[in-house]
This record gives structure tokens, C-alpha cells and sequence, in this order.
């Protein structure tokens, strides 16, 4: 197993910069660092040098025995100061040592798997949490990684692996009569995690939202104010407004944190009948991007039609408040009247949906789920033919195993390694 080395904070000038070495030959590549070890777990200051004896930097050393660090391998951690020249000096006089190379990215968090230090779901929960960057996506992120997806497939696991043995009893003792009937207890045992599975896959998109963030489109005719009331959502000049009707063709898309929730706004190119091919391009972009975001605020000014189907959550109001007579359901992005209304107003739907999230929040959990589901599906059917299927039923159950095993990387995922890998940070 090679030793591997990277720097594991982010590049650049910061306080403080870990370097991390991870293997066989970390401690003995370190003394050749930094001199004399200090004893596992305390961290002490220690003078790196460079081969020539030349000082690199004083900096804390922290070393973990093999079976008790991240990766589960022996490990050295050097706290140096943040300095991008301190941080490439020491990196140059790792990669000199032969035993020694750079880590790929996420490659520490590989060897934690390889470790059994987490399963699969841990480390997507690991990844999560490093580019979570709102309360609700670190929330997630922190529930997967703490390995409650583990938990759960393994109880699953359990109750079909008593329903495959009870099966496969009824196999056995096919010629013998037995007075018992085990379907009950299987059917049981089944529909139990079915439901379960079910509900925690129904959870799923709602999870990728929280991941990848919400999309609110905001739609409406041109010249109602829409590129105003983006500005003004983003507290920033994000889109170019004017007087003009036909302004905005691109989407302009602004990121935000809505009380720990994130949420994209799209500003779209007002919507009408026009002769201008490039105009004509932005509205087509408009009408596809609002029909497919997760929310739409409507934007009306002489109450004309809108034609974008409405959905039952979709928010419709008044635009241009300050001129209405009455100021009930309608927004100023001029003036600001409205807008901390609307915030809260799209918060509380979003929120709404969020609460559907269980302990599954990848697609690939719910294709894995759904894979088992269909599974039990057809060992119910079986058994419901009889005892002359149980074998059937219990190769069904087996498969249904296998696609839950999948979800915590116990079979199946070779495959599935690098793609996973290939988000994350270098030093991770
Ligand atoms: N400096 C530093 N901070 C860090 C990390 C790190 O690697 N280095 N982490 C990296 O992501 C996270 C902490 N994760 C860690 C997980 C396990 C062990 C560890 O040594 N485990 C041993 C002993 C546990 C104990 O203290 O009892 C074990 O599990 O046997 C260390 C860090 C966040 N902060
Ligand atoms: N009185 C008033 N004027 C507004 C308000 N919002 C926008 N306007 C004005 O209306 C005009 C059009 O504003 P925009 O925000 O560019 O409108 P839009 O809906 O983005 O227009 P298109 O991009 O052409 O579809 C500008 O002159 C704005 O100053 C508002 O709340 N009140
Ligand atoms: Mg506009």
C-alpha cells in the first residue's frame, strides 16, 4: 500500500495549513521531517527541515497509530503556517522521499472506506458536508454521513434474511407437510420493509433539491418589473432593467440562502408575441426553465393571461405595487414593498417539501431501493402460488438483498468508486 500525501486544507494564505501523509511509511517519513515523533494523538511543535538541514517552518505535529485515524492507516498531520511558500515546501520535500506520493482527490476518504472506517453512504454524506454550504444542505449532509442509512439497510437486511430462512424451511420440509404456515410472518416481514423503503425513496427528490438547491422562476410579461424584483430578491444589480419591454433574454440565475434553505431565482424574458428572432429565443428559455423549476412567482400588471401552466403552490402577484390602489398581493421591487413578504411566503412552501426527507438523499439510494422493492414485489406474488415457488421466492429476496447491500457499498460498486470520487476535494 503506497503512502500517500496532500495538503487537506484549502490552497491559498489562511492562518493555518494541514498537510496529511496517510500509510505504511508516514511516521517514518515524518521523523525524517521533523525529528523525534511525539507520541500518538499530541500535538507538539516541532522544527520541519528541508534535506540540506534548512528550516521550512515550526510547525504542530500530530501523528495517529494505524486502526485510529480517518483512513484507519497510520497517519501524521503537520499544522504549519498558512503560507502558500511554507505549504510547497513542505509538499516538495514530501514528494522527494521515494515511499512517498501525492494523494488523489478524495483519496484519504477512499482508504476510510477501504477501511471500513465508512460505507458508501457515509462517504456521500462526507462529500455533502464539504460542499454544503446552507443549515438545511449541512443538516443532510451531517445525517448520512453519521451512517443511519447503514443502520436502517442493516435492520432491513435482517428482517429478509428471517423471511428468505423462513422460506426456505417451508423448502425443506416440502414433502413433510409442515403444519405451519410461514407466509404470514414473511408477508409481514416484507410489507414492513417495503413500506419503509417506500416512504424513505419518496424522500429522495426532495433531498437532491436540498443538495443542488431549489430553482424559483420568476415569469410575467415584459416591462412588469421582473428584473427589478430580482434585484431586489438579490440585494444586487444581478440583471440589466430598463424601460424597454423585451430586456432580459438569458435566464440570469442568483443564488441564495432562504433561512438556511438554497434556493436559485431565475430571472426569464418577459413572455409575449414578438418578431425579434433573438427575443423569440429568450422567451422559448423562459417558458422551459419555469415550467421545470420547483416554484414560479407570477408577476401580473393589467391581470393579461400568462401562458405558463400554474402550479397549485405557484404564487401569483401584482406587480408594480407602488401604483395599485389596493397592496394586498402585490410586490414593489422598486420600492422593496413585498419582498420580505414573498422571502418568507417561498420559504414556507420550500420548507414544506423539505419535510418529506428521510434518511435516503441520493438518486442512487432510491434506484437501489426501488431495484429492491420490485424485487419483494415478486417474492410476494410467489409466495402468494404456493409452497411449490418458495424457491423462487427466496432467489427474489436474495436479489432484493443484494440491491440494499449496494446501498452502502458491500457489493456492486467498483464502478461506482470513481464517479464518486471524482467531486471531491484534493487532501479529502
Ligand atoms: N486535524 C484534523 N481535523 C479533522 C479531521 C482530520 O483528519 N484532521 N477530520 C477528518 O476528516 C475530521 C475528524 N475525523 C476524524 C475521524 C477519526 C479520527 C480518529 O483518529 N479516530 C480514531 C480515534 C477516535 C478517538 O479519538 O477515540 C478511531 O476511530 O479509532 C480522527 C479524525 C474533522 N477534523
Ligand atoms: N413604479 C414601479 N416601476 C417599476 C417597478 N419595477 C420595475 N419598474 C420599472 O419598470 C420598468 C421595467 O422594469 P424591468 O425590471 O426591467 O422589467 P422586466 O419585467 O424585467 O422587463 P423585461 O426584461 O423586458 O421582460 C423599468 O423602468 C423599471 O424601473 C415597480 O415596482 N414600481
Ligand atoms: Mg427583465
Amino acid at each position: 500500500m503506497d503512502t500517500i500525501f496532500a495538503l487537506s486544507t484549502a490552497p491559498g494564505k489562511a492562518g493555518v495549513a494541514i498537510v496529511r501523509v496517510s500509510g505504511p511509511s508516514a511516521f517514518a517519513s515524518a521523523e525524517r521531517l521533523c525529528g523525534h515523533l511525539p507520541s500518538p494523538r499530541q500535538a507538539s511543535l516541532r522544527q520541519l527541515t528541508g534535506a540540506d538541514g534548512v528550516v521550512l517552518d515550526e510547525a504542530l505535529v500530530l501523528t495517529f497509530e494505524a486502526g485510529h485515524s480517518f483512513t484507519g492507516e497510520e497517519s501524521v498531520e503537520f499544522h504549519c503556517h498558512g503560507s502558500p511558500a511554507i505549504v510547497s515546501a513542505v509538499l516538495d520535500q514530501l514528494s522527494q522521499h521515494s515511499d512517498l506520493r501525492a494523494a488523489e482527490p478524495g483519496e484519504f476518504t477512499r482508504r476510510a472506506l477501504e477501511n471500513g472506517r465508512l460505507d458508501l453512504a457515509q462517504v456521500e454524506g462526507l462529500a455533502d458536508l464539504i460542499e454544503a454550504e446552507t443549515e438545511a444542505q449541512r443538516r443532510q449532509a451531517l445525517r448520512v454521513f453519521s451512517g443511519e442509512l447503514g443502520a436502517r439497510t442493516d435492520r432491513w437486511r435482517q428482517k429478509l434474511i428471517r423471511a428468505a430462512a423462513l422460506i426456505e424451511a417451508t423448502i425443506d420440509f416440502a414433502d413433510e407437510e409442515v403444519p405451519v404456515d410461514v407466509s404470514p410472518e414473511v408477508t409481514a416481514l416484507l410489507t414492513e420493509v417495503q413500506t419503509e423503503l417506500h416512504r424513505d425513496a419518496s424522500g429522495v427528490d426532495a433531498a437532491e433539491r436540498i443538495r443542488t438547491g431549489f430553482e424559483v422562476a420568476i415569469v410575467g410579461a415584459p416591462n412588469v418589473g421582473k428584473s427589478t424584483l430580482l434585484n431586489a430578491l438579490a440585494g444586487r444589480e444581478a440583471a440589466i432593467t430598463s424601460e424597454h419591454a423585451g430586456t432580459t433574454r438569458d435566464v440570469i440565475e442568483v443564488r441564495m440562502d432562504l433561512g438556511g434553505l438554497p434556493v436559485t431565482f431565475l430571472d426569464t424574458a418577459g413572455l409575449r408575441e414578438t418578431e425579434d428572432a433573438v427575443e423569440t429565443i429568450g422567451i422559448d428559455r423562459a417558458r422551459q426553465r419555469a415550467e421545470q423549476a420547483d416554484l414560479r412567482v407570477f408577476l401580473l400588471e393589467n391581470g393579461q393571461p400568462i401562458d405558463i401552466k400554474q402550479e397549485s403552490d405557484d404564487i401569483v402577484l401584482l406587480a408594480k405595487g407602488d401604483l395599485q390602489v389596493s397592496s394586498t398581493r402585490s410586490i414593489s421591487g422598486k420600492t422593496g414593498q413585498g419582498v420580505s413578504e414573498l422571502i418568507e411566503n417561498i420559504r414556507e412552501i420550500l420548507q414544506t417539501r423539505a419535510l418529506g426527507v428521510g434518511v435516503a438523499t441520493h438518486l442512487r439510494h432510491k434506484r437501489a431501493m426501488e431495484r429492491a422493492s420490485t424485487h419483494l414485489v415478486a417474492a410476494q406474488e410467489l409466495i402468494s402460488q404456493g409452497p411449490d415457488m418458495a424457491d423462487l421466492a427466496a432467489e427474489e429476496l436474495r436479489t432484493a438483498i443484494r440491491a440494499l447491500d449496494s446501498l452502502v457499498g458491500r457489493i456492486d460498486v467498483e464502478n461506482l468508486l470513481d464517479e464518486i470520487f471524482a467531486s471531491f476535494c484534493l487532501g479529502k
